[in-house]
């Protein structure tokens, strides 16, 4: 069984909406990564939220992108930025995402990147599950129209390290229970990431429960860190409304508490997470070893009977 080797400290940082300026967003980045580190200075790694660089938005997710090349701070400002981060404080780094333009082939992705204490690119995820929903009287978002999805289940080992071993998600991805579980249950993740961003209809319907299932139903931390909430009435240079997120950026442990939540605003949360805390969990209630794979078969079966 998998858990965490030591306790770890980690800090999740709701930044400020990203502004339409790139460079102000990074920058904005690099003073609150400065700010956590001197209030929380046992801090081994940060959580970024979800496109912390660029409006959450389909019609300018292109002009924002850029290639994941290292040490080109013209070409790639923010893999540069958040590399330089990582080293100068000597923490592992889950940069929320970007939007990523892959160069061979002209698409986009949204692309979180991981960096190591030395400034090292240790992982890298590409949103699997595109945002795209028409919630009547709600929210239509599509983000497919300008993304394309990534196409595999990311889980990043840092156990010699900072001793996690997490799945990584971004979003969306939280919403589909499938790749939680292989990075929990089949790679022994102890601990799930997501830099997300969810919105003022979607967030209070199931930000939290997504976050306490996903804890509970894989027995590890589940970490969901968003951007702080835009101002009401905000339109952006094509005169759409600006994206507002949800904020509360959250940790829930293994039993499904919540530990610390921020409010809407920009905030630090700090935690220390437990390895005794997933064993404990896991012992009490071992749904780890009682599965029923013969019957979930069946069911498989059957529902590729149905296509
Ligand atoms: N923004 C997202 O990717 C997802 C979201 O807002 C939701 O699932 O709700």
């Amino acid at each position: 069984m998998n858990v965490l080797k030591k306790k770890v400290n980690i800090s999740l940082i709701q930044l400020a909406g990203s502004t339409p300026d790139k460079f102000a967003n990074l920058a904005r980045a690099e003073s609150l990564i400065a700010k956590t580190m001197k209030e929380y200075p046992a801090t081994e790694v940060i959580v970024l939220p979800e496109c912390f660089n660029s409006p959450y938005s389909v019609k300018l997710f292109k002009k924002y992108a850029e290639p994941i090349i290292l040490d080109d701070a013209e070409n790639a400002p923010s893999v540069s930025k958040l590399s330089e981060l990582a080293l100068k404080h000597k923490i592992l780094l889950i940069g929320g995402s970007i939007p990523e333009i892959e160069e061979s082939t002209g698409k986009i992705y949204n692309t979180s990147l991981v960096f190591d204490p030395k400034g090292n690119l240790v992982g890298k995820h590409r949103k699997l599950h595109l945002f795209d929903v028409d919630i009547p009287n709600g929210i239509t978002f599509k983000e497919s129209i300008t993304l394309s999805p990534g196409n595999k289940v990311t889980t990043i080992d840092d156990s010699e390290n900072s001793g996690l071993k997490f799945g990584l998600g971004i979003c969306y991805d939280m919403r589909f229970p499938e790749p939680a579980m292989y990075s929990s249950r089949i790679e022994n993740a102890n601990t799930l990431i997501y830099p997300s961003a969810f919105n003022t209809v979607t967030g209070p319907l199931h930000w939290h429960l997504l976050a306490k299932v996903r804890a509970m139903d894989n027995q590890v931390y589940t970490i969901l860190c968003s951007p702080a909430r835009a101002a009401e009435g905000l339109v952006d240079e094509f005169g759409d409304p600006v994206y507002r997120a949800y904020g509360h950026s959250l940790i829930v442990n293994p039993k499904g508490d919540v530990l610390v939540e921020a409010g809407e605003n920009e905030e630090i949360l700090n935690c220390e997470l437990d390895g005794d805390v997933i064993n404990a969990v896991r012992q009490a209630i071992p749904i780890g070893f009682q599965r029923r794979f013969d019957v979930y078969e069946q069911v498989k079966l059957k529902e590729e009977k149905e296509k």
